[in-house]
């Protein structure tokens, strides 16, 4: 069983419409919404300031480092970046040392993440044996474990070999769940680090051309569709890739696809410094890569939001840019980047926040207890965002044990200010001088503190 609390939210607008409302939230679920409400027996009340309320937010794509790297991120240290970013559940990628490509690991991780009781973690299990594209794990335990794992990926690494993948497709029909691709030709990316560009020539770096990502996409859109699977892309980051699922949309295929936000604010042209925390995979593309994957997460070309949360040490991404490693964090700076590249030029509203960060994503992994509406009856996963507010980055006072976030310094619009996970409390701005019970943001200003 897990665990469950009670909670007053007082003054919050659900999706931004309408007037302040109370909601109130007995035992994980919202019992009422209305004007004035009384507190729950025992429940503590957060003040939401005015601010928008929507469903906690679901992370797709997360690594959490443990087992393995524990110096960079663990279960408990991500957990606390996920629910400062209004995260309500995550799935946490494979790619671990050992790799989590059977039960007892898959186990191991899901349970960590229960006593953590900070977020949802869902392991994602390994497709092949090791992420070596070879051997298909055991996908059957893995998903009968009681970590019930739904999502497979050998992320870091994409299943290349098109027998493996048409054989994992057909596996992952039968036993109900998804794979996700981390799309990238090897052949096409030996010694890649930038993306294969005017910027990479000039700049002298091993380009990735688009036709790594893309090739692999249009492939496995044919092989789901032979297969009669669904079938995931992890990180989509051209604008082919995005005419590629339009196409197979209207083939009937069923693929979806997810944007991490650094695909969504950065492009090449941040690699003029060298600095190595601009390296990942896949690389940041061009302007016009950029417009697309705004213009298709607006239309629901692709369907989501998804943060390839990657922590990594210093001094893996401090040194000569073609060493350093891929990957950025990205939990705790998401909403904002979403806000600032959809909502700010009126790409989406708060509802179409909701349905890119919360309500997609769940439905695709099919989590029946996350992402959904906010009303009577429902769990209280939940997060207040105070939309006029903003805050500084500064990787060494983000939760995650890495400091390896591209928006250093950077001033971002979008505050998160409370998540709730089943009516308890998991990550709450304000000034800690208060009753420990009471919460009291500052809104509309410059963000408070976490408690
Ligand atoms: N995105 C990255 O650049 N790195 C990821 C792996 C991955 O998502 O491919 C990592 O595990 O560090
Ligand atoms: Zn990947
Ligand atoms: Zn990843």
């Amino acid at each position: 069983m897990s665990v469950t609390g009670s909670v007053l939210i007082t003054n919050v607008r659900p999706y931004g419409d309408g007037d302040p409302v109370d909601v109130a939230v007995v035992d994980g679920e919202i019992t009422a919404i209305g004007a004035g409400l009384p507190a729950p027996e025992g429940a503590d009340t957060i003040d939401g300031g005015g601010g928008v309320l929507l469903p906690g937010f679901v992370d797709l794509h997360t690594h959490l480092r443990q087992p393995g790297r524990e110096d960079t991120e663990t279960v408990e240290s991500g957990s606390r970046a996920a629910a400062r970013g209004g995260y309500t559940a995550v799935f946490a990628m494979a790619n671990t040392d050992p790799v989590a490509d059977n039960a007892s690991i898959t186990d191991h991780v899901w349970r960590l993440g229960r006593e953590i009781g900070l977020v949802d973690v869902h392991p994602v299990g390994a497709v092949t044996v090791g992420l070596a594209g070879e051997q298909l794990a055991e996908m059957g335990m893995m998903a009968d474990g009681d970590a019930a794992v739904k999502l497979f990926s050998d992320d870091g690494k994409c299943v290349h070999d098109p027998v493996i993948m048409k054989r994992a497709l057909e596996y992952s029909k039968g036993l109900g769940v998804l794979i996700s691709q981390h799309s990238e030709d090897p052949r096409l990316t030996v010694g890649a680090v930038a993306h294969d560009g005017p910027t990479a020539a000039r700049l002298g770096l091993t380009g990735w051309p688009r036709a790594a990502e893309e090739s692999i996409v249009a492939r496995d859109a044919l092989l789901a569709r032979d297969a009669g699977a669904r079938v995931h892309i992890a990180h989509a980051s051209t604008a082919g890739t995005v005419e590629l699922i339009r196409w197979a949309r209207g083939q009937g295929i069923e693929i979806t696809a997810e944007v991490t936000p650094h695909h969504l604010l950065l492009d090449d042209s941040r690699l003029e410094t060298y600095d190595g925390v601009n390296r990942v995979n896949p690389p940041l593309r061009e302007e016009t890569d950029k417009t697309a994957l705004r213009a298709a997460l607006a239309d629901g070309i692709i369907d989501c939001v998804a943060t390839d949360h990657a922590p990594h040490a210093a001094q893996e991404k401090c040194c000569e840019f073609s060493q350093a490693r891929p990957g950025m964090l990205g939990l705790e700076t998401a909403l904002s980047i979403v806000v600032e590249t959809m909502v700010r030029p009126g790409l989406l509203d708060w509802r179409g926040v909701a349905r890119v960060m919360s309500e997609r994503p769940a439905q695709i992994v099919g989590l029946d207890d996350q992402g959904r509406p906010i009303a009577v009856g429902e769990p209280a996963n939940l997060t207040i965002i105070d939309p006029d507010g903003s805050w500084e980055v500064r990787g060494q006072t983000l939760a995650s044990k890495s400091g390896n976030t591209p928006y250093e310094s950077m001033r971002l619009p979008g505050v998160v200010q409370a998540t709730v996970l089943r009516g308890r409390v998991t990550a709450a701005r304000g000034p800690a001088a208060l009753d420990d019970t009471v919460f009291d943001p500052a809104f509309g200003e410059t963000a408070g503190e976490w408690r």
